[in-house]
């Protein structure tokens, strides 16, 4: 064996035993773990001096390595960590609740509170404007304070948001308690990927942090359970949906007053003592000089490279990695937006209606469903992440996502290609001066938030049928005319707000399932994961704060103009839309994101330093540039 083999291999091993601790107690398969390695090693070294002859009995070696990695990597995996993650987490349920259960709330608040158009947009999107301005603010209250009291502080908020919101008297309060919740959700959203990458161990890091978003999608998938529960109540039911929030948010509360700070904040603020006593106890074992040496090293080397001097954000964008790690971070979360993941969450009742589901609580239980796919195939990703790692499954989620999105549009078109004509004229002077008077057909009578198609069934066929003004207090029946609520039964009419009758509805469940099998498991979580490991320590507050702050933003861009983009665009065409931001994601992706499966935090800055964009990277991160 030569030198530099036996020095890898005894470097290996010295890492390996740092890493298992010498409390533990050695288990005969670990010493054989051991002795592949040796062999591995030397195989690998003996193979990187070019020897062909020894390739097949090294390639046997990689494997055995392989496995004899994965036998320590368990050993040395504490459930502390998982206790941690998962406390963690419950910021991403309550992030997914607080987001998920507006719009089953939202039915009732309407009627209870008598609200307006302008009202329940401003009650869904305060939360998710509070939310990126808060993402923005978090990077710097991060890098003061620590993650801990920053999740702490968010907590709080869930619980302040979700008192006011459960008690309030009018809509004012209302306004103030979702934005009280918006604020902590920003925290929560680029604090809790950080805290759980920071804490976790390379090999677990991606599958731990999924674990974040897997919470957010089954947050989300719990709040459409609750509103489709607490709408059967007479009234009240929304101060239930919104209050229960607060049960969670205690939960984590209390967890957080337990657990440690992130053993890399602490080791940058120079809190040497606690930073080690926290790193063993996250470890399991007493020996982490190794990994707290690395950390500290890398820390050094940074100041030295880039210097202490101005705002982390300007010193971000001068130095070149961090740069071009800020604009995949930045550009996966926009794509992740863009692909307009929100309009399907929260719209999916609306969608579903708009496609012909006709029953409030019917569109409200699919809706569930909806979620519930999000929510299970998240579970996937958990499962892939550590497998095929971020690369490849991002890229193969936005390649179904984008197919999903055309198969939603053609089904929109579809539909809109048998919208049934409009055979009646109005004959009342009001009905003829309003805009409704104008369509010779379902679909553009139903995209004209002022009108309602109002028509009769004869077997199978529509008759009948013509578009009048809907009643300005109630979108459940027309201003006058045949279908107004009272006159509906007697004269055999129905009438459909926001949707056509047709009998291609299932071409849209179809493509709102296909679209989150395939959008939950890559391009929900990869955003968020990738981010939480991309940013070297000095960078990462930061790089998280603006990258989150780009997804909240896009949030907002994305789900207030969906219903207006679609009056201009028609729906078929906002989907078309969405699949060529899709398209060009994909490109973006397949140019710019590097593997990080596997890598040591302190290891992933190098990934980026010799160019903007690595196209098929390895995850030996080998490949043909495509920029520099
Ligand atoms: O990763 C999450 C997840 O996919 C959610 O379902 C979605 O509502 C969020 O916007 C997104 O950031």
């Amino acid at each position: 064996m030569s030198r530099k083999a036996s020095d890898n291999v005894e470097y290996t091993l010295r890492s390996l035993s740092n890493l298992m601790g010498e409390k533990k107690r050695r288990k005969p398969d670990e010493a054989a773990g051991e002795r592949t390695l040796i062999a591995a090693d030397s195989c690998t070294s003996i193979n990187s001096q070019s020897s062909a002859a020894t390739a097949p009995s090294c390639a046997a070696g990689d494997e055995l390595e392989r496995a004899a990695r994965r036998q320590f990597q368990q050993d040395v995996t504490p459930g502390f960590v998982y206790v941690v993650s998962v406390f963690s987490a419950l910021g991403g349920f309550l992030f997914g609740y607080d987001t998920g259960v507006v719009s089953g709330a939202m039915l009732l608040l309407k009627k209870d509170m008598n609200l307006s158009a302008l009202w329940q947009e401003l009650l869904v999107s305060s939360t998710v404007g509070a939310a990126a301005l808060s993402a923005l603010a978090g990077g710097v209250l991060n890098g003061i304070v620590g993650r801990r009291p920053c999740i702490l502080f968010a907590s709080i908020l869930f619980i302040a948001g979700a008192a006011v919101l459960a008690a309030a008297p009018d809509k004012e309060t209302l306004l103030g308690g979702r934005v009280v919740v918006g604020l902590g959700i920003g925290i929560a959203s680029m604090t809790v990927p950080v805290y759980i990458a920071e804490a976790a161990p390379p090999h677990l890091r991606g599958r731990l942090v999924t674990i974040n978003t897997l919470f957010i999608t089954g947050g989300q998938f719990f709040a459409a359970v609750m509103d489709g529960a607490f709408s059967y109540l007479p009234r009240d039911g929304w101060r239930y949906m919104l209050g229960l929030s607060a049960l969670p948010a205690i939960l984590q509360f209390l967890g957080f007053l337990f657990l440690p700070e992130s053993p890399r904040w602490l080791i940058q603020k120079g809190q040497t003592q606690k930073a080690r006593r926290v790193l063993s106890r996250i470890r399991g074992v007493q020996t982490i000089d190794e990994e707290y040496d690395s950390i500290k090293n890398s820390i050094d080397e940074e100041e030295k490279e880039v210097g202490a001097g101005g705002p982390v954000i300007y010193r971000m964008l001068v130095y070149p990695p961090t740069r071009r790690a800020l604009i995949v971070g930045c550009g996966l979360q926009l794509f992740q937006q863009l692909a307009g993941i929100n309009t399907v969450m929260y719209y999916s009742a609306t969608i579903l209606q708009m496609s012909g589901v006709d029953d409030d609580r019917l569109a409200i239980w699919l809706s569930a469903i909806t979620a519930f796919t999000n929510f299970s195939f998240t579970l996937v990703g958990v499962w892939l992440v550590e497998k095929v790692g971020r690369r490849k499954l991002t890229l193969g989620s936005l390649t179904g996502t984008t197919l999903a999105l055309i198969v939603l549009a053609l089904g929109f078109l579809l539909s809109a290609q048998v919208s049934p004509p409009i055979t009646l004229k109005p004959t009342d002077p009001a009905s003829q001066n309003s805009t409704c008077s104008k369509y010779s057909f379902c679909t553009g009578c139903m995209l004209d938030s002022s009108c309602g198609f109002c028509y009769k069934v004869n077997g199978s066929n529509i008759i009948d049928s013509s578009c009048i003004p809907v009643d300005p207090k109630t979108t459940e029946q027309s201003a006058w005319g045949r279908c107004t609520n009272e006159t509906k039964s007697k004269s055999g009419t129905n009438w459909a707000y926001n949707y056509c009758p047709t009998s291609y509805s299932w071409t849209a469940l179809l493509g709102l399932v296909l679209y989150l099998v395939f959008f939950a498991p890559g391009m929900g979580p990869m955003p968020w994961t990738v981010n939480s490991e991309i940013y070297p320590l000095w960078a990462r507050s930061t790089g998280n704060a603006c990258s989150s702050g780009v997804n909240w933003i896009c949030n907002v861009m994305i789900s207030l103009t969906f219903l207006h983009t679609a009056e201009y665009l028609t729906y078929y065409g906002v989907f078309f839309l969405y699949a060529g931001f899709a398209s060009v994601g994909l490109i973006f992706i397949y140019g710019c994101l590097p593997e990080t499966k596997g890598k040591k935090l302190e290891e992933i800055e190098s990934l980026f330093e010799n160019r903007l964009c690595t196209c098929g990277a390895s995850e030996s991160d080998e490949g043909r540039h495509l920029f520099h």
